[in-house]
C-alpha cells in the first residue's frame, strides 16, 4: 500500500466546510439551473437528478488486534444511459450516502462532456485509511467487493481510485472479482497497477488534463504557463502530480498543502525535493526553504492559479471573498459551492470546472478498459496525445459555449454533460 500512515507529530489542519458546502446540494443547485437553461421539464429533471441505483453494504472488518469493527460501504449508479456506471472507489472518513450520490451524478456529466461511453457512478467507504494497516485495508476492500459484487462489472460498472484508495486498491478489487467469477477480468477496475493490466499514464492523467486545461484557459488570455504562479491544496494523487506537472512546463508552483497545513515559497518550491520530504515523512509540512502557511491563507494567496485538489466545498460563502488567484481550475470533486461560485464570478475570477478539469483521470481510465477489453496495450506517447486531444477538444467545445450562450465555464461543461445524458435518455425511449 502506497499511502503513508499518519506521523505522530502532526496535527490535522482545522476543516474549512461550512452549512452551505453539502456536496449533494451543490450538485443539485448546478443541475437546477442547467435544466433551467435547457428548459427541460421537470420530470426529466427529476430523471437526471435521482441515481438509478443504490447499494449500501455493511463492511465488518477483524482488526489485527482481533477487534471487529463495523463500517459503511456505499456504490450509486447515477445514470447508466449512455453505457456502464464508471467513477472512483473513495476511503475517507466523511464518506456518507449523499456525498457519493453528489460524486456519482458530477461522474455522468463529466464522462458526457469528454464524451465516453459511459454513465457515472461512485463508491465509497466511511474509512479514514491512514488509521488501518495494509492487510486491514485489504480484509476490507475484499469484504466490500464482495458485497458489492452483484451490482459491478467490466460491461455494468467499473471502478476506479479516489482519495484515500491507490492502484493496490484496484488490484484487491480486481483479484476478488476475478476469483468469484472464475478468471481473470482486468477490465472491472481502471488504475490498477501496469503487472495486472493496468495503463501507462493512468498515475499521472487526472494532474495532466489539469495542466492542459490550465494551458488552455491561460492561451485565452495570452498568457504563457510558463510566467504563471500556482497554488495546490492537497498533495495526493492529483495535486502532488500536478505540482511536478506545472513545475516542468515552467510554471512556479508556490504553494501546495495537505491535510496537516501547508508550505509556501515565493520563488517557488522544489518539487522533487518536497516529494522526497513526503515520502520521508507523511506531510508537506516541515519542508525546508519554504514558510508554513495553512490551508486558509492558501485559498487566498496572491496566485495566478488556484487549484483546489482535495476535498468539496472549500471555496464557499466564508473562504471564497478572499481568493485572489484569476484563475481556479478544480482538480477535486465539488470544491466550490454555489454561493462559493457566485462570489468568485462576481469578483472575475475565471473558475474551470472539475467536470472538465479533472476529466483527464477518467479519459485514461477508458483508455485503459479499451486496452483491457482489446487486450492490446499503448505506448506512454499514444497515451499522453489521446488524452491531450481528448481534453483540447473538450476544453474548446465547452469555451465555445461559455462565450456563445454567455455563461460561465462551469454552466456550458455541465450544459454539455446533461444534454448528452437526456440525449440519451430520450434516444433509448426511457424518458417517461
Ligand atoms: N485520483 C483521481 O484520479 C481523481 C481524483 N479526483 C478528485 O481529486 C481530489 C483528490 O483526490 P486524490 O488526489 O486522488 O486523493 P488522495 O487521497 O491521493 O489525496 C488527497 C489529498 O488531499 C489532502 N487532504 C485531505 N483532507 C484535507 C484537508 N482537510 N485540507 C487539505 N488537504 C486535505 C490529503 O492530505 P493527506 O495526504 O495529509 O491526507 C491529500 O494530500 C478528490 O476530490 C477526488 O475526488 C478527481 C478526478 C480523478
Ligand atoms: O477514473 C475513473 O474512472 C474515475 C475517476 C474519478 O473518480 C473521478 O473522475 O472523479
Amino acid at each position: 500500500m502506497t499511502l503513508t500512515s499518519t506521523p505522530t507529530t502532526l496535527v490535522a489542519d482545522a476543516p474549512t466546510l461550512t452549512a452551505d458546502a453539502s456536496p449533494l446540494a451543490t450538485a443539485h443547485s448546478q443541475l437546477t439551473r442547467v435544466v433551467a437553461h435547457l428548459g427541460y421539464d421537470e420530470g426529466l429533471h427529476q430523471m437526471l437528478a435521482t441515481p438509478r441505483r443504490e447499494t449500501h453494504v455493511a463492511v465488518p472488518l477483524r482488526r489485527d488486534s482481533g477487534e471487529t469493527v463495523l463500517f459503511h460501504g456505499f456504490r450509486v449508479q447515477h445514470n447508466v444511459s449512455r453505457g456502464p456506471g464508471k467513477g472512483g472507489l473513495r476511503y475517507h472518513p466523511s464518506v456518507d450516502i449523499d456525498e457519493v450520490r453528489a460524486l456519482a451524478m458530477w461522474m455522468t456529466w463529466k464522462c458526457g462532456i469528454v464524451d465516453l461511453p459511459y454513465g457515472g457512478a461512485k463508491g465509497g467507504i466511511g474509512i479514514d485509511p491512514r488509521e488501518y494497516s495494509a492487510a486491514e485495508l485489504e480484509r476490507v476492500t475484499r469484504r466490500y467487493t464482495s458485497e458489492i459484487m452483484p451490482v459491478i462489472g467490466p460491461d455494468t460498472d467499473i471502478m476506479a481510485p479516489d482519495m484515500g484508495t491507490d492502484a493496490q486498491t484496484m488490484a484487491w478489487v480486481m483479484d476478488t472479482y476475478s476469483v468469484n467469477r472464475g478468471f481473470t477480468i482486468p477490465a472491472v477496475v481502471t488504475g490498477k497497477p501496469l503487472a495486472v493490466g493496468g495503463s501507462l499514464g493512468r498515475g499521472t492523467a487526472t494532474s495532466a488534463g489539469i495542466v492542459h486545461v490550465t494551458a488552455a484557459a491561460l492561451k485565452e488570455a495570452d498568457v504563457p504557463l510558463s510566467e504563471v504562479s500556482v497554488a495546490i491544496q492537497g498533495f495526493g494523487k492529483v495535486g502532488g502530480h500536478a505540482a511536478t506537472i506545472f513545475a516542468d512546463r515552467g510554471a512556479r508552483v508556490v504553494a501546495v498543502s495537505d491535510q496537516y497545513g501547508g508550505v509556501r515559497a515565493a520563488d517557488g518550491l522544489d518539487v522533487p525535493r518536497l516529494q522526497q520530504h513526503v515520502e520521508a515523512t507523511g506531510s508537506v509540512v516541515g519542508f525546508d526553504d519554504a514558510d508554513p502557511i495553512t490551508n486558509a491563507e492558501l485559498l487566498a494567496l496572491d496566485v495566478d492559479v488556484l487549484v483546489p485538489a482535495a476535498l468539496e466545498g472549500v471555496l464557499d460563502e466564508s473562504t471564497a471573498p478572499a481568493v485572489r488567484a484569476r484563475w481556479v481550475v478544480e482538480g477535486a470533486n465539488g470544491p466550490t459551492t454555489a454561493r462559493g461560485d457566485q462570489i468568485l464570478a462576481d469578483n472575475g475570477v475565471i473558475v474551470v470546472p472539475d467536470v472538465l478539469a479533472n476529466a483527464g483521470g477518467v479519459v485514461v481510465s477508458y483508455f485503459e478498459w479499451v486496452q483491457a477489453n482489446q487486450t492490446y496495450w499503448w505506448s506512454e506517447q499514444e497515451i499522453a496525445e489521446k488524452l491531450a486531444r481528448r481534453m483540447s477538444s473538450a476544453y474548446a467545445d465547452v469555451s465555445a459555449l461559455a462565450r456563445r450562450d454567455g455563461i460561465s465555464l462551469r454552466d456550458a461543461a455541465l450544459v454539455i454533460g446533461v444534454q448528452r445524458t437526456a440525449e440519451a435518455h430520450e434516444t433509448r425511449g426511457l424518458y417517461p
